[in-house]
């Protein structure tokens, strides 16, 4: 195996082999935990459609059902958070994913348009130019203040689904979906979180679709994958410790280094892993 394959797998806590129940149990027991030693009730997550969310999601609701009846405290509960930006062309899947699976004990929706297009203005205004990538991240950020409005007021958590497929290559808006409280998935790449969710019965069109950030206007539901230059296969084999190819393994790695600040707090004067 590379070296740098081998420190990004130790780094990300990732295993070649997971038993899907046991990890689900694992998980759930982890957001259990996390809930009865900070006292806190709620969980919040915003709800897309997509894979990532669709397990977090069911995950959370299940920890709270738990902890209900482990505890008999009625005030556990999970808060699903639909956020588009206008029109979503996957509504329908976002809510088939909480119809349909997640099944949360509430549902909120907040549409972030016209935040993201007042802050927009209000930028160009001021004389910046904002591209449509930025703009994208602004989306992504502004998705985080409605979580965290939200969990704020309940006195909750925001749950973040970022996970070691995600994690390697810092495909993620810092400060933006990258900000969280708790990170259920952590650790588990793109087909792992797959096997998950089918042993929890989730519909199948749920998992075998296209990862998107769908964030960019000029490129509507641009799969992941495009974006990366690299598929989630080769990113899975890579982070499960297989060979890939040389083209495959250079450009993870590449982003994997490109985007370590992602990965730490901000930096301070007596940090040194930057240099
Ligand atoms: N070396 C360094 N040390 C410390 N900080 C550094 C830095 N380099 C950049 N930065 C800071 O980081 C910022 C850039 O990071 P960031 O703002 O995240 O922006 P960036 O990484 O450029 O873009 C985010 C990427 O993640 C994708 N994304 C976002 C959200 C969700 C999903 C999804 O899959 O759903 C995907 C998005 O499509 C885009 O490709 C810079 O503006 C700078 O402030
Ligand atoms: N339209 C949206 N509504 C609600 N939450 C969203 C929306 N778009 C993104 N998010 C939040 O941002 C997170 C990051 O998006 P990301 O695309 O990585 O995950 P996903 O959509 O759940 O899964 P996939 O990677 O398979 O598309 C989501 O998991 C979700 O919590
Ligand atoms: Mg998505």
């Amino acid at each position: 195996m590379r070296k740098c394959q081998e420190e990004i797998i130790n780094a990300l806590g990732v295993n070649a082999q997971i038993d899907p129940e046991a990890e689900i149990d694992k998980r759930v027991q982890f957001l259990c935990d996390f809930l009865q030693t900070t006292n806190m009730k709620t969980l919040v997550l915003g709800i897309s459609g997509g894979q990532d969310s669709t397990l977090a999601g069911r995950l959370s609701q299940l920890a709270v059902e738990k902890l209900r009846k482990e505890t008999g405290n009625a005030d556990y509960q999970f808060i699903a958070v639909r956020l588009p930006y206008g029109e979503q062309a996957d509504e329908s899947d976002a809510m088939s994913a909480i119809n349909d699976f997640i099944k949360p004990d509430k549902m909120m929706r907040v549409n972030i348009k016209a935040a993201t297009d007042a802050m927009v203005n209000s930028l160009t205004a001021a004389g910046a130019v904002i591209s449509d990538f930025n703009k994208g991240n602004i989306k992504a950020r502004e998705r985080m203040i409605v979580q965290y409005a939200i969990a704020g007021q309940n006195g909750g958590a925001v749950v973040g689904t970022d996970h070691a497929a995600e994690a390697v290559t810092g495909f993620y808006t810092k400060f933006g979906d990258g900000g969280a409280d708790i990170t259920p998935l952590a650790g588990l790449d793109k087909r792992q979180g797959k096997t998950l969710l089918k042993s929890l019965n989730a519909p199948a069109k749920l998992y075998d679709k296209t990862p998107t950030a769908d964030l960019e206007e000029d490129k509507p539901m641009r799969p992941d994958e495009e974006a990366l230059g690299v598929r989630y296969e080769e990113i899975d084999d890579f982070l499960e410790g297989r060979a890939v190819s040389t083209e495959a393994a250079e450009k993870i790695e590449s982003w994997y280094r490109r985007t370590q600040h992602k990965r730490h707090l901000p930096i301070a004067p007596y940090d040194t892993w930057w240099k």
